[in-house]
């Protein structure tokens, strides 16, 4: 029997996630979309060939006798009544990041799933599931190069619009390293400074870029992390990780290697979209089999998405002091344990 899903919010990735469901992954449907722009859900339904029903508004849909399951892909302050709704309900839900714009909604949600008494909660932390994360995170979890030390990596893009702004650089994009280094440590964070290099002389006047982001972890791991979003050359995230007896990088993608007029070149790919293609694939995957067989979710979870809020939070604070700003993090509740029991795919 198909997962009949419900899509609320049918723009850049809510049509992204609709087109894998139907032509790429398996045991799911798309059979209701909601959108504030009504437009744009009948324009992506028709794009993508998808008959499915269009619902007034995110309550409608979660409460259709024909939707099993919820993606939230409409804007990151919309999620929190969303999901929220979609829990009284007791549907599962895949929110996209972020759960919450604030640490405290991401705790309401928490309480919410802990009230029902089973995770249905998943957060679109799609790099958990890209295969160079994984090989990093095995890397590290066998102790192949001792103990991490120090991380430096890079999320770097060929150019943001009008509408990205300063604090978007951690909210919208840094919250990927924020997840996938705390996954790949597990370990907290406890303090933040922002710095600014030399502007770049392509971001707009409103925009500081790039900008240079100091995390330490709890057992003392220092990360430096770059934001680059005018970085002309292309879509590129890196990620070094220094131990007490080597080092190991995220792999490259894969790209042809040409040798030509005495140079030789590789590609870099240009859209986040194409960069974690796989990763979106598995992980909606994931959320799809487990719902098929009414589990408990073992993908990222809410507790992660109140860590990312948290540190996103004293992120914003240190970009406007400029001073070393504290991370305080609540302690994880046992209900979600962080270990996966089960080989998801
Ligand atoms: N995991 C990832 O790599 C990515 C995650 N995202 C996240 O996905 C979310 C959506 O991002 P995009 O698709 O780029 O945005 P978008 O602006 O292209 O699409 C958002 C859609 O939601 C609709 N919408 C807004 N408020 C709504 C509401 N209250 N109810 C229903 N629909 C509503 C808008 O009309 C629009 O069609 C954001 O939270 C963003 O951070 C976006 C891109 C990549
Ligand atoms: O979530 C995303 C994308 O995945 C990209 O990694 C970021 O560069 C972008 O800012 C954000 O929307």
């Amino acid at each position: 029997m198909s997962v009949r899903i419900g899509v609320i919010g049918t723009g850049a990735i809510g049509k992204e996630h609709m087109k894998r469901v139907e032509q790429r992954l398996s045991g799911a449907k798309i059979t209701a979309v909601t959108d504030v722009n009504p437009a744009a859900a009948e324009e992506a339904l028709h794009e993508l060939g998808i008959k499915a029903n269009f619902y007034p508004n995110d309550q409608a849909l979660i409460d259709a006798e024909e939707v099993d399951a919820i993606f939230v892909t409409s804007i990151g302050p919309a999620h929190e009544a969303t999901v929220r709704k979609a829990i009284e309900a007791g549907k599962y839900v895949f929110c996209e990041k972020p759960l919450s714009v604030t640490a405290k909604g991401c705790k309401t949600i928490m309480q919410d799933e802990m009230e029902y008494g089973k995770r249905i909660v998943q957060v679109g932390f799609m790099r958990q599931f890209d295969k160079g994360y994984e090989q990093l995170k095995q890397a590290i979890d066998s102790k192949v190069i001792g103990e991490p030390l120090m991380i430096k990596c890079a999320h770097r893009a060929p150019e943001v619009d009008a509408a990205y702004t300063t604090d978007m650089a951690i909210t919208d994009t840094l919250i990927h390293e924020i997840n996938i280094l705390h996954w790949l440590l597990a370990d907290n964070y406890v303090s933040v400074q922002v710095l600014y290099p030399r502007k770049n002389k392509h971001a707009l006047p409103h925009l500081r870029d790039p900008q240079v982001i100091l995390l330490e972890t709890e057992s003392g791991v220092l990360i430096q992390a770059e934001v680059s979003v005018n970085i002309k050359y292309g879509y590129d995230i890196q990620c070094e990780i220094v131990g007490e007896e080597g080092i190991v990088s995220l792999p490259e993608t894969e790209s042809l290697k040409i040798r030509h007029n005495g140079k030789q070149s590789t590609d870099v790919l240009q859209d986040w979209k194409v960069r974690f293609q796989d990763a979106y694939d598995k992980e909606i995957q994931v959320f799809i089999n487990q719902v098929a067989k009414q589990e408990a979710l073992q993908g990222p979870s809410a507790w992660e998405g109140y860590v990312a809020a948290v540190t996103s939070d004293a992120c914003l604070k240190a970009q406007e002091s400029g001073q070393r700003e504290p991370i305080e993090l609540e302690s994880m509740p046992a209900f979600y344990s962080t270990e996966r029991k089960v080989q998801l795919l």
